[in-house]
């Protein structure tokens, strides 16, 4: 049996949701995927951080409920977050990086994802900074440590969208995409639709473990721009950065502005596209936009997302599913891992023929 040592830096709803997970199904897990994750590491900034070389229980770190600085009262432990020595010297195959995103920046994700890329160990993220702010350069660290920079979560969280373009329509040549990219800020409009006053809804998103840790990001566009920054460079070839793409989010948009579009049969929705230019170039955009109720994307409900990439064979392809929650996204992140998994399986088989 495979075992992987993961060190999860963020301890937050995501990370929290997937020791939860590894706690429930590795029995699941090692019959089905022939593997078991083993939590050797956790460094969180409000709980410390901890090292256990043999591992740490998973139902046991999911069900304490530790207070600030609380992983200091474990053996390995420390009321401090560590992040650098945790990462660098902990005993793992895997740095699971899921603390909060970065929209300016990216950091300190791309420094925790360098250094450990830089110690040969792979990185599974769900962090939106570092991928849209520093893929190229991680990759190549990636590549020249040998070993993977994954990050499907990234966009629309557990529903397979980067990895299900880039080998399940690898040739279909995508030419740009439209979707709805942000759960929050289309719960909160559906919400709103309900006749929901705009705080009330965003705080709901919050007590979902849909919302970034400032919403603003949701509801000003800037979490879907990172995100057609991500879809543009993986699916498109393109080279952009946020600063590049026009964003506009949903906060002007006031209650009587969404029920005159209900009574004009359309729907308000905020809509992140790419598209390439006859001339090469991609533009990319995030704007609130009055969808007809007949539009592919009009139906999409609450924190469910969807994108449809324009491809040259097919037309457009359409993908739905969720696009934000702690264990959506936490599946991601088991994703991330599956692939590392199969793609080493795969070179030991190789390497033994
Ligand atoms: N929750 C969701 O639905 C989705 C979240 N994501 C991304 O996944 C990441 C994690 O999301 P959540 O768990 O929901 O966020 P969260 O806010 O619940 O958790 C983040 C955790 O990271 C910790 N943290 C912040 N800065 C840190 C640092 N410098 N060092 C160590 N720990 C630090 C915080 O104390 C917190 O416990 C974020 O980047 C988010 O944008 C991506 C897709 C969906
Ligand atoms: N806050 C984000 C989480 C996923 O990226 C969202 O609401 O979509």
């Amino acid at each position: 049996m495979k075992i992987y040592n993961i060190a999860l830096i963020g301890f937050g709803g995501v990370n929290r949701a997937l020791a939860e997970l590894i706690a429930r199904k590795s029995p699941l897990w090692e019959r089905d995927l022939g593997f078991r994750l083993n939590i050797v590491a956790v460094s969180d900034l409000h709980l410390g951080s901890v090292i256990s070389p043999n591992g740490l229980d998973a139902k046991t770190l999911v069900e304490a409920n530790f207070a600030k600085g609380g992983f200091g009262r474990l053996s390995g432990g420390s009321g401090e977050a560590d992040n650098e020595a945790i990462i660098k010297t902990a005993p793992a195959d895997i740095v699971v990086e899921a603390t909060y995103t970065n929209p300016a920046d990216g950091e300190p994700a791309v420094s925790h994802c360098r250094w450990a890329l830089n110690s040969s160990k792979h990185v599974v993220t769900t962090n939106k900074g570092p991928v849209a702010i520093a893929a190229r350069e991680l990759k190549a660290l990636a590549k020249a440590n040998n070993v993977h920079f994954e990050y499907e979560g990234s966009v629309m969280s557990g529903t397979p969208v980067i990895r299900m373009a880039e080998k399940t329509l690898a040739g279909a040549e995508v030419k740009g995409f439209e979707g709805i990219l942000n759960g929050t800020s289309n719960f909160v409009l559906c919400r709103m639709e309900e006749g929901l006053d705009f705080a009330s809804a965003v705080a709901e998103a919050q007590a979902l473990g849909y919302a970034e840790a400032d919403p603003t990001a949701d509801v000003e566009g800037f979490d879907v721009r990172l995100k057609v920054v991500i879809l543009a460079n993986e699916l498109l070839g393109a080279n952009l950065k946020p600063e590049d793409v026009s964003c506009n989010g949903i906060s002007k948009l006031s209650p009587s502005d969404i029920q005159a579009a209900a009574k004009a049969g359309s729907r308000w929705k905020l809509v992140g596209s790419a598209v390439r230019n006859a001339d090469g170039t991609i533009t990319g955009s995030v704007a609130p936009k009055q969808l007809a109720l007949e539009h592919p994307l009009a139906g999409v409900n609450g924190a469910t997302n969807a994108v449809s990439l324009n491809t040259e064979l097919l037309g457009p392809v359409t993908v739905s599913g969720p696009g934000a929650g702690r264990v959506e996204t936490a599946y991601a992140l088991l994703s991330d891992i599956v692939a590392i998994h199969n793609a080493q399986s795969a070179n030991f088989a190789k390497e033994a023929a």
